[in-house]
């Protein structure tokens, strides 16, 4: 029996990597020094897993600023407008990478970053590669060779773990009509043949693909392709062991296939799908060679591990198929977990009872190595203390009053239709609410955040050391946002915020007014590039004691006579970005949530504001991964938004956020959600978003982002006519809004200035313009 994990976090236990790639691209450390950081994260990160007894270490799952990036780098797939860069001898290599990913402005050249999306269901971005029809690849980088050789020299064999030329082309997309990227298998595979060689020249053992697909629904000619794949890698390379890695979801009807493979060995994401060992163990389809990878500790979740329930799979598949065939794992990549729960010494914020429960990235080393050696009967005298605490503090979590609430969970339990409903339909709230707000056509708003400067987090983070008192730090925060009012007046926007400068993010500051949420003070994890979250730990049942923004709402509205939108972060995203606790349905958990959040609304209300935003911008990415389960998650995630926004009469307006909107599948359910405005982001894909809101007739209004948030560029005011104009196609005018595209809490306050007068500029010409319309 041996160990193995997927691959482990890149950032660095306190972020070293994030705060030198930002201080890299500020010019103010080299790129040998931020090399330097990163090689030794890496060392750092090999001798760990080394140290904690991991049999098969991984490689290659270290990157600058994303793994598909990395890949899309290594196999020469540079978009053709990078073309300058990459000729021009005065850029490094790494201005070539990060220009793809953050796009760059420099003398003469001006060029976008290449798409940025969501991997699967987690809160991580990735690049997305782009493909044209013709579309050659080659070898263009040596990184997978250079880091197998890295850790050779520190005396480490590892497991090169690349993604499979499969799952590489799926993730990407076609940037030209007229051919399906899977198509561009034939050309890819000869350029994994290279790389794989070149590994087997150095004596490589494993090689793990990553084939995440696997967990989605696939075409024939989809699944063929992984077939083809891993033939003809196994034709070409008989002694090689290749691990195929499945995450996030089970094999599903993928399953057959995957038994099929020529491989090592399959790893299978047991958290997510414990029932599928079962089938796999049963199947007269699993080859007497194929090796089993059991991912029993949870690679995208903090709990610590259950031994008890952990062991009874193991023992099940060792009873089946023998020791020699079974390898332990955590579920996935250890890239969603936060590095170190050793970092937490301060009771004060993270508790002994609450800490007792959790394993970030090092505890789960632990874990693995040790579940092998009680599998196997090793080191026995330790490892079954360890299994009799473990055993122990599960049995303790299921009773304890700091988990559970009683009150909560009647109230849960008395939730009935109408707390799901507005009092009349949208078509009765819209005059009462036209009548009430006596906004203008096309009325301009933002949506929510204003730049969340280096000032502000500083100030923050002196309040939490104590060098800034609360009254300090409160005055500070409220100059920022009476200034921020009053910018917006003068800018003239119609409906203000007050700018979210007391919040670090917009779910962590709605967790640490929670009952039933704990924090940590180092449990980062990478979203995208260097930018990180501490994602909450909902640990036990939700409730609110007291309001958690009427004080920075009403604030701001009495500094102004125009209306000030309350700013609320909604259940289903407060869930999806936090670590959800296990012990009970995620649609519980958000229950409580949303019922939280319904007070903190009529709360708002009380306190006179009469526009409340909820923002969702992570509905759409809680979908599961599999089509046939999309209905039972919309059905309760959807609720629970409802829950949260009906309490209010029907004067009072409600509105919600998306970003990352395609809603081709779902529209029917955002229709559903009947916010009576939601904004959205539209600006990159030209307004062809609103496309699906025209053909269902959306009844309700929409703010089309008419710029994007993402890049400093200052849009003018000509192309945000011309999208208001194209949107005016799609929506007819009563029910528009003109909004950007996200919030601007990554922005400079120089840039979101001028954008905004140009946006509000934007909008009164089109009040003249299109005035007899309405
Ligand atoms: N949870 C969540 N998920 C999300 C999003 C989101 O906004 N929140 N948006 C999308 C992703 N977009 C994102 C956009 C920006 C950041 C971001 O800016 N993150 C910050 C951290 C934000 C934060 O919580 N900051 C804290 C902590 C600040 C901090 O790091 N302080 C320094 C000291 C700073 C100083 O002394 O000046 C330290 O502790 O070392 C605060 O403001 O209080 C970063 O990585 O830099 C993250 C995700 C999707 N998923
Ligand atoms: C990721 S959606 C962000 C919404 C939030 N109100 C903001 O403006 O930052
Ligand atoms: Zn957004």
């Amino acid at each position: 029996m041996k160990t193995t994990i997927l691959g482990y976090p890149r950032i660095g236990s306190k972020r070293e990597l994030k705060k030198s790639l930002e201080k890299y691209w500020s010019g103010t450390v080299s790129l040998d020094t931020l090399l330097q950081t990163a090689k030794t994260i890496r060392q750092k990160n090999w001798l760990l897993q080394k140290e904690k007894g991991i049999d098969i270490i991984p490689s290659n799952d270290f990157y600058l600023y994303d793994q598909v990036l990395d890949l899309s780098f290594t196999l020469g797939c540079i978009p053709e407008r990078y073309a300058a860069i990459k000729n021009n001898s005065n850029f490094a290599k790494q201005d070539l990478y990060f220009a793809m990913a953050r796009g760059l402005q420099k003398d003469t050249i001006d060029v976008t970053a290449l798409e940025m999306t969501k991997w699967f269901d987690t809160n991580y971005h990735y690049l997305v590669p782009e493909f044209t029809k013709d579309q050659s690849f080659l070898v263009a980088d040596s990184k997978i060779i250079e880091e197998y050789k890295e850790a050779l020299e520190l005396g480490i064999k590892t497991k090169p773990v690349i993604l499979s030329p499969v799952s590489f082309l799926l993730s990407g997309k076609e940037k030209e009509e007229g051919f399906h990227r899977v198509d561009l298998l034939e050309k890819l595979l000869p350029v994994y043949e290279t790389i794989i060689q070149q590994l087997i020249d150095l004596e490589v053992e494993y090689l793990q693909f990553d084939e995440p697909f696997l967990a989605t629904n696939l075409s024939n000619k989809e699944q063929e392709a992984i077939q083809t794949t891993y033939q003809r890698f196994a034709n070409k390379f008989p002694g090689l062991k290749i691990i195929l890695a499945n995450y996030f979801d089970c094999y599903g009807e993928n399953l057959e296939v995957a038994l099929s493979l020529p491989v090592h060995t399959l790893q299978l994401d047991l958290v997510r799908c414990p029932l599928q060992l079962d089938d796999i163990l049963n199947s007269k389809k699993l080859q007497a060679h194929t090796h089993l990878s059991l991912g029993v500790v949870d690679g995208r979740n903090i709990w610590k591990n259950n031994f008890d329930a952990s062991l009874n799979l193991i023992q099940k598949a060792i009873g089946a198929i023998g020791k020699e065939r079974i390898i332990i794992s955590p579920s996935c990549s250890l890239l969603h977990s936060p590095c170190d729960l050793d970092l937490e010494t301060n009771p004060k914020i993270l508790s002994k009872e609450v800490k007792q429960w959790l394993a970030f990235s090092k505890q789960k080393l632990e874990e693995v190595t040790t579940l092998k050696q009680l599998a196997n009967q090793e080191n026995l005298e330790i490892s079954l203390v360890k299994l009799h605490e473990n055993t122990k503090i599960h049995e303790l979590k299921k009773t304890t009053p700091l988990i559970h609430n009683s009150k909560v969970k009647e109230r849960v339990k008395a939730l009935t239709k109408e707390d799901s409903q507005r009092a009349n339909p949208f078509s009765v709230r819209q005059k009462l609410q036209k009548t009430a707000l006596n906004l203008p056509l096309f009325p301009t708003t933002t949506i929510g955040s204003f730049p969340q400067t280096k000032e502000v987090r500083s100030w923050r983070a002196k309040h939490k050391k104590g060098i800034l008192s609360a009254k300090e730090y409160q005055d500070l925060l409220e100059k920022e946002t009476k200034e921020t009012i009053q910018f917006q007046e003068e800018a003239g926007l119609d409906v203000l915020v007050h700018g979210e400068f007391e919040r670090n993010d917009m779910v962590e500051y709605f967790g640490e007014q929670l009952q039933g949420f704990a924090f940590t003070q180092f449990g980062w994890v990478q979203s995208y590039g260097s930018r990180c979250v501490k994602p909450p730990i909902i640990y036990g049942d939700v409730s609110r004691e007291n309001s958690m923004t009427v004080k920075w709402s009403s604030y701001a509205q009495s500094l102004t006579n125009k209306p000030v939108k309350g700013m609320l972060t909604g259940p289903v995203t407060i869930l999806q970005w936090s670590f959800v606790r296990n012990d009970q349905s995620h649609s519980k958990t958000c229950t409580q949530i949303a019922l939280a959040i319904r007070d903190e609304v009529v709360d708002l209300e009380k306190a006179g504001l009469q526009i409340i935003q909820i923002d969702e911008p992570a509905i759409r990415e809680g979908l599961p991964l599999r089509k046939e389960d999309w209905k039972a998650y919309l059905n309760w995630a959807i609720k629970a938004f409802r829950i949260s926004a009906s309490g209010v009469a029907d004067e009072t307006q409600i509105h919600t956020h998306m970003c990352y909107s395609e809603f081709n599948d779902i529209i029917s359910d955002i229709a559903n959600m009947d916010a009576d405005v939601i904004t959205i982001e539209c600006s990159r894909s030209q307004m062809e978003l609103l496309d699906v809101f025209a053909a269902f007739k959306y009844p309700n209004e929409i703010g089309p982002g008419v710029y994007d948030i993402h890049s400093p560029r200052v849009p003018e005011r000509e192309e945000m006519i011309t999208l208001i104009e194209k949107a005016v196609k799609y929506i007819p005018v009563e029910q528009l809004w003109i909004n950007p595209d996200c919030g601007l809490k990554t922005r400079h306050w120089e840039e979101t200035k001028k954008a905004l007068l140009e946006m509000v500029g934007a909008a009164q010409k089109c009040r003249e313009e299109f005035s007899v319309l309405a």
